[in-house]
């Protein structure tokens, strides 16, 4: 073996392998393209419907990973050349989904077919195929915490058994049927439990990731610039666009709710250990998160607030917040996770991964970017008048 060879946590020598990507073109497949495109020697067929977050990998041809990126624009709902591309990789990586809550309530059939019926064929052909599958869930699993359903100041809410999400323990809780916020829930649930039962009854090799809130450059769009004037991106991208407009931010129900937020470079590090130790990675299902990063929405945007004011030299608002209802932001049949914090026992044991990047650094590269990126298109964009 030369010095060189990169070898796996068990200190076996890792082969080049070719990864069908499906979903490459959204935000956490640009970020993982990227990062194997440069630290590895793997191959990765790129599917997805848009391009434009990988566009910087994949053209000019003089680029040093010329040749082990393809994309190919396939709409997986109806298109007979999955199969052959899943065929021909080792292993699949489905990112594929509606994953906005915005939808969830408005288009909730759109996102049960998104998030269930679409990726039944690609479970389908790695079963039938003898194909790894790394598939991408979501922190929204567990739903409401056990705690939330107590007093407001009972003492047990304080305690971690009611809080702390446990991926081989805790419950999924969700609200009735008619609340549709948890139609995307429901569905990411059912295909966990499908991926599971292929792996117990056909011995599919499957790894399920369940991300909690990654956030970085390229996530989403702003509004009226690089996506729909009337959309309404996560949370990340809602306030940057406040903040880039000189806007307050948006407190829904007062911005109660409490996240933990990770920086994508930090939650692809995990990924890149799941890719390379299949043998520590298969048959697991991971929480992907930080929980020392844990905010209140509230906490979030002001700390975004004085974040951006440092990074773009703008004194910040007087009154930087407002106060919005979640039925006039989300409409009817919005509801919401009370809190998530991830439990890291099963990825330390199985991966030794553990997030670095605090809420404020992550924060100030991240605004730092969408300043960047953004500020004068949107100065441009509030400049031009609009059309009656
Ligand atoms: N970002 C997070 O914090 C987070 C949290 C929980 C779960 N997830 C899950 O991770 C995955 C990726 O999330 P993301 O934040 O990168 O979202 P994203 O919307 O940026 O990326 C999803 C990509 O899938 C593509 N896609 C959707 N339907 C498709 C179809 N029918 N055919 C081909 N391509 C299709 C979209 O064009 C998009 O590029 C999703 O499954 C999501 O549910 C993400
Ligand atoms: O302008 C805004 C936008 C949102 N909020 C509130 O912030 C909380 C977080 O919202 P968001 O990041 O958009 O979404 P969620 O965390 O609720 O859900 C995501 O979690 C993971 C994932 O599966 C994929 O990313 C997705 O479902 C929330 O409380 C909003 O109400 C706000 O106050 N103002």
């Amino acid at each position: 073996m030369s010095s060189s060879t990169k070898v796996d946590l068990d200190g076996n020598p890792i082969k080049a392998m070719t990864i069908c990507m499906i979903g490459a073109g959204g935000f956490i497949g640009s970020h993982l393209c990227e990062k194997l495109l440069s630290t590895t020697s793997h191959t990765i067929l790129a599917v997805d419907v848009y391009n434009d977050k990988i566009k910087h990998l994949l053209e000019p041809e003089s680029l040093p990973w010329n040749g082990r990126i393809q994309f190919h624009r396939i709409n997986i709902k109806h298109d007979s050349r999955l199969e052959g591309l899943i065929k021909m990789a080792d292993l699949t990586i489905n990112l594929a989904a509606i994953c906005t809550p915005a939808d969830y309530n408005t288009r909730p059939l759109d996102t049960i077919y998104s998030n269930f019926i679409d990726a039944l064929p690609v479970v389908k052909y790695c079963s039938e195929n003898n194909k790894r599958l790394i598939h991408f869930s979501t922190c929204e699993i567990y739903g409401k915490t056990i705690g939330s359903f107590l007093p407001k100041d009972h003492p047990l809410r304080q305690d971690p058994e009611f809080f702390i999400l446990k991926e081989d323990v805790s419950p999924c809780i969700f609200g009735p049927i008619e609340k549709q916020r948890w139609s995307y829930a429901c569905a990411k649930q059912l295909i966990e439990r499908l991926i599971y039962a292929e792996g117990a009854e056909n011995g599919l090799e499957f790894t399920i990731v369940r991300p909690f809130n990654w956030i970085g450059p390229r996530m989403d769009f702003i509004p009226g610039v690089d996506g729909p004037s009337e959309g309404v991106p996560r949370v990340l991208a809602c306030f940057s666009n406040n903040l880039l407009r000189g806007e307050p931010l948006k407190l829904v129900d007062g911005g109660e709710s409490q996240r933990t937020f990770i920086y994508i470079k930090d939650a692809i590090e995990a990924v890149m250990l799941m890719i390379e130790n299949p043998a520590r990675a298969n048959g697991q299902i991971f929480n992907v998160g930080n929980p020392n990063n844990e905010v209140t929405v509230k906490q979030l945007a002001e700390m975004m607030t004085e974040v951006y004011s440092k990074v773009s030299g703008e004194p910040s608002l007087e009154s930087p917040t407002i106060d919005v209802s979640s039925k006039e932001f989300y409409g009817e049949g919005y509801d919401d996770s009370d809190k998530r914090i991830p439990d890291m026992t099963i990825i330390n044991k199985q991966l030794g991964w553990n997030p670095k990047t605090s809420l404020w650094d992550l924060l100030e590269s991240t605004l730092t970017y969408q300043h960047t990126t953004y500020a004068e298109a949107v100065k441009q964009a509030i400049a031009k008048p609009t059309s009656s």
